[in-house]
């Protein structure tokens, strides 16, 4: 018996130490979405860099509205169609609610502590409830109305000075440059003033390149120090140091006259007019009265300065330029928009926020702009916290998800006629762009979509309802809707190759 025992105990010893020392079981290895072979970085970035949502929709023609591929060291999927990209950012919120650390990014964002670049986590949580509580509500975009009339009274007068032929192009980035100003900073934006010649249009330019610019580490992670041997470093180093030194003098500024006020306040003296907080009052309060665990750095404030403008002048800018070339090439479009806006305004010179909301073809046009010409065609990249199964298929953790709303606003699946100027799809349509609707997403959707949907929509809004209502609008003597060249061109913002001149003779004389 003791021997049996002795034998059965041995047997199960050796038993167990053979199950210890057999290889695991493997777990199925992940079902991936269908794609091209590992892409090669040299030849297809340069392709990719340049037009990437054309290239990707070229791709997802041939793999599918999901497919995945190997972008130098990164897997990345692709998603290119309304129902995959509800899975994705609605399904997949939170899973997909991180960034990946892009170079440009890390250097010229405080080391992506602003909202747009920050990674998912506790800093970014905060940061965003800040913009969405505190910059970005209904009730400070509507404090903001001031900022935007004066704005559109500028481009009035100077398309006016121009007497004819404008360049609407140069004008429509000055009103967006100046709406953002006077909002963060409280100042006006004027040619040949303080903020032109300290060179902020031109370091706005530079950002946006840099920012759509192709950095061989953000594909190539092992190979990062090429940066510096390309030069990009220090290039983006020279940039955030101009920035960041004009940064320090906005809020220096803002401090003295916050004392100024102070001191007043406590001597009895009554303000002689309304304090109007800009973003970066604001901030500088939310900066002083916190009491949460993660007090705010001024680093912090400038990077999320640094947002607004990065996120909030080039795409206000794109959609009242594509929206004006659209009309101009589309005169039905043109004269419908105008007899609207006509019908409500009346002899009235302004037109008025109030008016905004009856001006249904209107908004329609702006609609109809962000499916063409979404300004942010690829949607700004996101990253896989954990593994998730979209469609059906495997995607790791650590993957960069890019969500083409470029395609998904031309995709034939869900628009009749998808390349056809049409504002009157949306007339009978309940479609919105608030990301509800996944065939429109221009700011993209769920917990990382834009913060700022009401903001941008007012600026371009107001100032595209009185362009039409002040002037009447025309190509150039010679010019033909044929000659109009539609190409685009890529940074992390679409712009039209060409800048928009036309002719405006005014309505209301
Ligand atoms: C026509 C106007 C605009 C368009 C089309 C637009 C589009 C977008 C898109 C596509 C995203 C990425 C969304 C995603 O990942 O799902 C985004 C993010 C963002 N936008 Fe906008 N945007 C506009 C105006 C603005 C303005 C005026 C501001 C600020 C003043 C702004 C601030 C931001 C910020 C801070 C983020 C980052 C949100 C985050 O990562 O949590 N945007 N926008």
């Amino acid at each position: 018996m003791v021997q049996l025992l002795l034998v059965a105990s041995l047997t199960l010893l050796i038993f167990l130490l053979l199950i210890a020392r057999l290889p695991r079981k493997r777990g199925r290895s992940p079902r991936l979405p269908p794609g091209p072979p590992p892409l090669p970085l040299i030849g297809n970035l340069h392709q990719l860099g340049r037009l990437p949502h054309l290239s990707l929709h070229r791709l997802a023609l041939r793999y599918g509205p999901i497919f995945y591929l190997t972008l130098g060291e990164i897997p990345t999927v692709i998603v290119s169609s309304a129902r995959v990209a509800k899975e994705a950012l609605r399904t997949h919120d939170l899973a997909l609610a991180s960034r990946p650390p892009l170079y440009a990014a890390k250097k010229l964002f405080y080391g992506c502590t602003d909202v747009a670049f920050a990674p998912y986590g506790a800093y970014w949580r905060h940061v965003r409830k800040i913009c969405i509580v505190e910059l970005l509500s209904a009730r400070r975009v509507e404090s903001y109305a001031p900022a935007r009339a004066a704005e559109v009274a500028c481009m009035l007068g100077r398309i006016a000075a121009a007497g004819g032929v404008v360049n609407l192009s140069k004008l429509l980035g000055m009103y967006a440059n100046g709406v953002l100003c006077r909002a963060a900073f409280g100042r006006e934006f004027v040619e040949g003033g303080e903020y032109e010649k300290r060179g902020f249009q031109s370091m706005l330019h530079e950002y946006q390149v840099l920012l759509g610019g192709f950095s061989v580490g953000d594909f190539m992670p092992s190979l990062d120090w090429l940066n510096a041997v390309t030069g990009l470093k220090k290039i983006l180093e020279r940039t955030f140091r101009r920035f960041d030194e004009f940064f320090d003098q906005i809020i220096e500024d803002h401090i003295t006259e916050r004392r100024r006020r102070r001191k007043k306040k406590k001597g009895g003296e009554e303000e002689e007019e309304e304090e109007v907080m800009d973003l970066v009052d604001v901030l500088l309060d939310v900066k002083e009265n916190e009491s949460s665990e993660m007090p705010l750095t001024m680093d912090n404030v400038k990077a999320v300065i640094l947002d607004m403008f990065a996120a909030g002048t080039d795409t206000t800018f794109i959609t009242l330029d594509w929206g004006m070339t659209e009309l101009l090439m589309n005169p039905t479009a043109m004269k419908r928009a105008q007899d609207e806006v006509q019908s409500i305004v009346g002899d009235r010179e302004t037109v008025s926020e109030s008016d905004l909301p009856h001006m249904h073809y209107l908004k329609a046009v702006i609609k109809e702009t962000f499916r063409l010409h979404p300004p942010a065609p690829v949607l700004v990249p996101r990253e896989s916290m954990n593994s998730v199964t979209i469609d059906g298929y495997d995607i790791p953790a650590r993957t960069r998800i890019f969500v083409n709303a470029w395609a998904i606003g031309r995709d034939p699946e869900s628009w009749r006629n998808p390349n056809a100027f049409m504002p009157e799809r949306f007339l009978n349509s309940s479609i919105d762009f608030k990301g509800q609707d996944f065939e429109l997403i221009p700011f993209g959707a769920g917990r990382r979509g834009c913060p700022a949907i009401t903001f941008g929509t007012a600026s371009v809004e107001i100032a595209l309802a009185q362009l039409l209502h002040s002037f009447d609008w025309e190509l150039p003597t010679g010019v033909t809707t044929e000659d109009m060249d539609m190409t685009e061109v890529f940074g992390i913002t679409m712009h039209r190759i060409e800048e928009l001149v036309a002719v405006a003779k005014p309505r209301l004389l």
